[in-house]
């Protein structure tokens, strides 16, 4: 998706805030090359929808239930870092827009705001977590989450270390600026943890997790099939299929790609979400149609709250919802369960 620069930093338009150059290069990039953070985008332009005709579809109906959560579109907000950098507003106007547009707001870890203050907007919300070493320290989380009205937990398994984004690097940028904290990453006595990344951990820790919360669990990050198997296996609610936005491992297969193998894998026994260059409806109804429950968006919703806070996120899934009812008109369908594979070539 196009970032917003020149033009599009203009002060002039309401909520509009100048988007930092260095913050920008964070929100926008990928790991190494780039090629995964091209390759998502690029594979949905390459998909071709083939439209059924004369069913009598009639008006379209958008609704999805995750988990008990009724949502008026399969089109979820992606956990991404840091909304503070991107407006004033931070995560809780980007909950807002969540609540407002009848969807669900997957809250990142790395969130500067409170969960409390960002479950206070009413937004469904679901809290993101990277599996931390620290399991009592992870306990204190989940249960703060949980207790803050999250409804499921997402556990991001692609990062056993960090990427390496070169645009960061080249920035020297690597942490928050003073005055900015990852507020979730309190400790019982309020003191701040850094997020870990740990190559060591395996499914043990998901069988631990798994153990200590009622919360459905979603694994982010799945790309392979038998991974896909294995989390069905280890009792896991539900699964995301993402390369994090090309974060994480250049040269990562694109999610649209993986997409066909883990739903033949999971064979309907739980959801199977998708994230990455998803950034019009005609994607939404590939991915739909290729078998995914519902896609999340992340840097078009950094856009749309650098470029007007609430009302900016709020305008992204809106558009994304009229171009997801009228390409679903035009594919010949009435709901996202109408359509099926055979329809994208
Ligand atoms: C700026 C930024 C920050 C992100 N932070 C997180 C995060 O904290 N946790 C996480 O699981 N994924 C994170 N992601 C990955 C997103 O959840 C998602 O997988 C990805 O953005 C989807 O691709 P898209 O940006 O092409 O829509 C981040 C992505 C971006 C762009
Ligand atoms: C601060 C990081 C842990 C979050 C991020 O940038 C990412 O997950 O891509």
């Amino acid at each position: 998706m196009t970032e917003p620069d020149g033009a599009a930093n203009r002060a002039d338009l309401p909520g509009r805030v100048a988007l930092n150059p260095v913050h920008r290069d964070f929100f926008a990039g990928g790991a190494g090359e780039e090629r995964t953070l091209r390759r998502n985008e690029e594979a949905f332009a390459q998909r071709w929808i083939v439209p059924r005709v004369l069913r009598g579809a009639g008006a379209r109906d958008l609704r999805t239930t995750l988990f008990g959560t009724d949502l008026t579109m399969p089109v979820l907000i992606a956990p991404t870092a840091f909304h503070r950098l991107a407006h004033p507003a931070g995560e809780v106007g980007t909950a807002r827009a969540a609540a407002a547009a009848g969807t669900i707001m997957v809250l990142s870890m790395a969130a500067t705001q409170p969960v409390e203050d960002v479950a206070a907007t009413g937004a469904h919300l679901w809290m993101q977590v990277y599996p931390q070493p620290d399991e009592d320290f992870q306990r204190h989380v989940v249960k703060r989450a949980g207790a803050a009205g999250c409804r499921a937990l997402v556990v991001t398994v692609d990062s056993p270390v960090l990427g390496r984004r070169e645009r960061d690097r080249r920035h020297g940028f690597r942490d928050l600026p003073a005055g900015f904290a990852c507020e979730n990453m309190r400790d019982a006595d309020g003191r701040l943890r850094d997020i870990a990344m740990d190559p060591a951990l395996s499914w043990e820790h998901i069988d631990r997790l798994r153990a200590s919360t009622g919360l459905p669990i979603l694994l982010k990050g799945i790309l392979h099939p038998q991974d896909a198997r294995l989390a069905v296996e280890h009792g896991v609610d539900g699964l995301i299929v993402s390369n994090h936005g090309g974060r994480q491992l250049d040269g990562a297969l694109a999610t649209v790609d993986a997409l066909p193998a883990v739903v033949r894998a999971v064979d309907n026994r739980i959801p199977v979400l998708l994230d990455g260059g998803v950034r019009r409806g005609a994607d939404v109804v590939v991915a739909l149609a290729l078998g995914a429950t519902a896609v999340l968006v992340g840097r078009p919703v950094i856009w749309g709250l650098a470029a007007g806070g609430p009302g900016g996120v709020r305008d992204v899934l809106e558009t994304l919802r009229d171009e997801l009812d009228h390409t679903l008109a035009l594919a010949g369908a009435r709901r996202p369960a109408d359509l099926s594979a055979d329809q994208v070539a």
